[in-house]
């Protein structure tokens, strides 16, 4: 497949006056996206991250990296997408103080994590991949929405960092039984797949209904980061070659190229997957079903409904 590299340095316009928001800001390829964009000259960025103590740190650690006297403003958000009430509450402090917002990278994530539910009773990897990202974005629909309208050149982003692993959901794509289930009949990968299937299906969904923004969503590549430490239910070879094969695997300043380029690029068309850099990726079939993509937003926002305010 080919690709095209990209150059954050020069291929990051001038972001100032903008409000970008980064879910899993605080390490991996969401850490490296803030340090990038912190080059650029925003007015705020919002790193969110479960624990404020590390997301300190990982501001100090990118302020020391990009030096200088004008630090640029990242502030520290609390989110745990384990829960939809620490996500209500997220959205509810970022509202209270940020005046627009350009653009939401939802890029937290685990993967092929042992059986579990969340706080509300999800299976552990819907819900956090897919589930409490969608609520975070809806709460925030209405400042997307009012910073598309009040400057038309901004481009308003929303950026879901998917996987390619998504081939690996079940048959169906989504198995809407299962959701509330820890569904341990599934395989590890296959709830991951299952959760990126779901993730992507929405990004097609929500780039139909709210055409004043942008949606993609991603696959960053196989990249060095602190992903595969989690996957403590993937089968045998799969922990083996997390662990093994990590010199192999791209380093976390390349493998942020293609989410970067997504919530920047004007050749981005909205609904798309991209994978890599720049390039529409091929979804399996189930990914590119727009009547199991509507099936997936009219569970989601059935689920959902008692947390929007
Ligand atoms: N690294 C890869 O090869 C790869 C490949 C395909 C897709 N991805 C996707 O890229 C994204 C970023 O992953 P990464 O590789 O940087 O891994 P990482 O483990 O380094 O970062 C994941 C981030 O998500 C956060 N997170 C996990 N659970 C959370 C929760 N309940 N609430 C809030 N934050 C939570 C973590 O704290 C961390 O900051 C993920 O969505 C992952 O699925 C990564």
């Amino acid at each position: 497949m080919c690709s095209r590299s990209f150059s954050p340095a020069t291929e990051i316009p001038s972001l100032q006056g903008k409000v970008i928001l980064v879910t899993g800001g605080n390490n991996g390829l969401g850490k490296q996206a803030i340090l990038e964009y912190a080059r650029h000259g925003p007015a705020e960025i919002w790193m969110a991250s479960r624990n404020l103590d590390k997301a300190n740190q990982a501001i100090q650690d990118i302020h020391a990296q990009i030096g200088g006297s004008v630090l640029p403003v990242i502030k520290p958000l609390q989110l745990d997408l384990n829960s939809l009430d620490s996500v209500q509450q997220a959205a509810r402090k970022f509202l209270s103080e940020a005046q627009r917002l350009d653009i939401l990278m939802l890029n937290a994530g685990i993967m092929a994590s042992p059986p579990a539910l969340t706080k509300d009773g999800y299976e552990v990897q819907f819900g956090t991949n897919h589930l409490g990202h969608a609520l975070l974005a809806k709460l925030l629909l209405p400042i997307l929405k009012s910073t598309a309208a009040r400057d038309t050149s901004a481009s308003v982003r929303v950026v879901v960092v998917s996987s390619d692993a998504h081939a690996r959901a079940p048959k169906a794509g989504v198995v809407f039984d299962s959701l509330k289930t820890p569904a341990e009949g599934m395989g590890a990968m296959e709830r991951y797949g299952q959760s990126k299937t779901a993730s992507i299906l929405w990004t097609r969904h929500m780039a139909e209904i709210h055409r004043d923004i942008k949606w993609a969503s991603i696959h960053p590549g196989i990249v060095s980061t602190g992903l595969g430490a989690g996957a403590k239910d993937a089968s045998l070879p799969v922990r083996v070659l997390l662990k093994v094969g990590r010199p192999l695997m791209m380093t976390v300043e390349k493998g942020a190229w293609n989410q970067l380029w997504a919530s920047v690029s004007p050749e981005v068309k909205t609904g798309g997957y991209y994978e890599p850099v720049g390039v529409a990726g091929k979804t399996s079939e189930k990914a590119s079903d727009m009547m199991l993509a509507d099936k997936v937003a009219q569970w989601t926002d059935a689920e959902l409904q008692r947390f929007m305010f």
